[in-house]
């Protein structure tokens, strides 16, 4: 089976990676890949990495452009999804890289994002509880933000077998590609190399309610999360540092051994997620241009904590791969397909 797709954002940094990662895809066929202000030019222009689709024509992006495909990636910025995919037959598979349909919460959407909620799609974590199910078959997804990604997956173990308290201190270092590719001030090459700093500090990143949300579905009960990001002089990479007070019955010696039982069995037969022996520790570089993610977990017995700490690409796992590996569960296709394992480090 050969799946025609279209990338509505292919211009950008989301939108250049899911095409890196379909051209190496034995089930599919690029169609349309679509822009705005880069419309009329060539992938190879404005995505120079991108050798092999080098003479394809940027579109404008438009539904008349999309349609006729059999799934379509949107990599395009926040509140753009939600008319566009309206316009789409309901049979296209559409895949959301942006927050549209998201959250499950309309008052956290408009708290967060200032506009109308557009509504609510399978979310495309395929590693959480029941996520698999909700995504079989399905013609809509709702890609997670890279934060939550990384987040996520280094705390949900701990939250499913109770380890710890509803409540969550992370603080989680990303690339600048993460900021996408218009011009920010604060991302001037001046700003950014050389120095770390933090943003959205207080409560105020909009992440905090994805992952809010992600941990109170796995722990059955509200889980509270206090989430500072801080941005790290490098293209790409997030690493998570996160951590929870834990419950009275885990063992407050410093042995790691009940923890890591728990994360062990949780990630076992998990495709992407890899829990590191004790003792090491998850690193960006390691997972560079791959759809690993790298988790790893201490007892803090002085603290009475517990540490989880992950790596991710921002763009392969935190965006372009986890869109692709939803694809895939939802197509029915071998949920690897198109995916690398391995890193590009140094
Ligand atoms: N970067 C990351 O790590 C992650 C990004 N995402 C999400 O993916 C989406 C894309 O992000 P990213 O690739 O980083 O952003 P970029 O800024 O790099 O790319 C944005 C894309 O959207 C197009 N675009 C801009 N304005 C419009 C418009 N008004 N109408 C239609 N298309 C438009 C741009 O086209 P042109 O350049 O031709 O104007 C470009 O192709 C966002 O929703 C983002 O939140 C999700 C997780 C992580
Ligand atoms: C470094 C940086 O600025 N990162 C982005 C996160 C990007 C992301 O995951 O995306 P969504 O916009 O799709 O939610 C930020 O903090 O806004």
């Amino acid at each position: 089976m050969t799946v025609r797709v279209a990338v509505a954002g292919a211009s950008g940094y989301a939108g250049g990676e899911i095409l890196r990662l379909l051209t190496s895809h034995p089930g599919v066929e690029i169609g349309a890949v679509t822009a705005h202000s880069s419309a009329g030019r060539t992938l190879g222009e404005v995505q120079p990495q991108l050798a092999a689709l080098a003479h394809r024509v940027l579109e404008e992006t438009s539904a008349s452009t999309l349609r006729g495909h059999d799934v379509v990636f949107l990599a395009l910025p926040h509140g753009r999804s939600a008319s566009l995919a309206a316009e789409l037959e309901p049979g296209t598979l559409v895949v959301d890289c942006g927050a549209d349909f998201r959250l499950r919460e309309p008052a956290d959407w408009q708290r967060f994002y200032g506009t109308e909620h557009a509504g609510t799609w399978p979310y495309g974590l395929p590693e959480l509880p029941g996520a698999r199910d909700e995504l079989r078959g399905t013609t809509r997804i709702a890609v997670p933000g890279c934060y939550p990604t990384a987040i996520t997956l280094a705390l949900y173990p701990a939250y499913a077998e109770r380890l710890v308290e509803p409540e969550a201190v992370i603080v989680a270092s990303s690339g600048t590609s993460g900021a996408g590719r218009a011009l920010k001030p604060r991302l001037l090459g001046s700003e950014v190399m050389g120095a770390m700093s933090p943003y959205g500090v207080g409560g105020g990143h909009r992440h905090t309610p994805e992952v809010a949300q992600n941990l109170s579905r796995v722990a059955n009960e509200r889980v509270t999360v206090s989430f500072t990001p801080t941005l790290a002089p490098m293209p790409r990479g997030i690493l998570a540092t996160c951590s929870a007070r834990l419950r009275p019955h885990v063992a407050f010696d410093g042995r790691t051994d009940e923890v890591r039982e728990v994360f062990g069995a949780a990630y076992a037969d998990e495709p992407f997620v890899r829990l590191l022996p004790d003792g090491q520790w998850p690193s960006t570089g390691a997972v560079l241009g791959s759809n690993t993610v790298q988790v790893q977990v201490a007892v803090d017995a002085a603290a009475r904590r517990l540490i989880c700490v992950s790596a991710v690409d921002n763009l392969t796992k935190g965006t372009a791969g986890g869109a692709v590996q939803s694809m895939n569960v939802a197509l029915g296709l071998p949920e690897r397909l198109g995916l690398p394992t391995n890193g590009v480090a140094p």
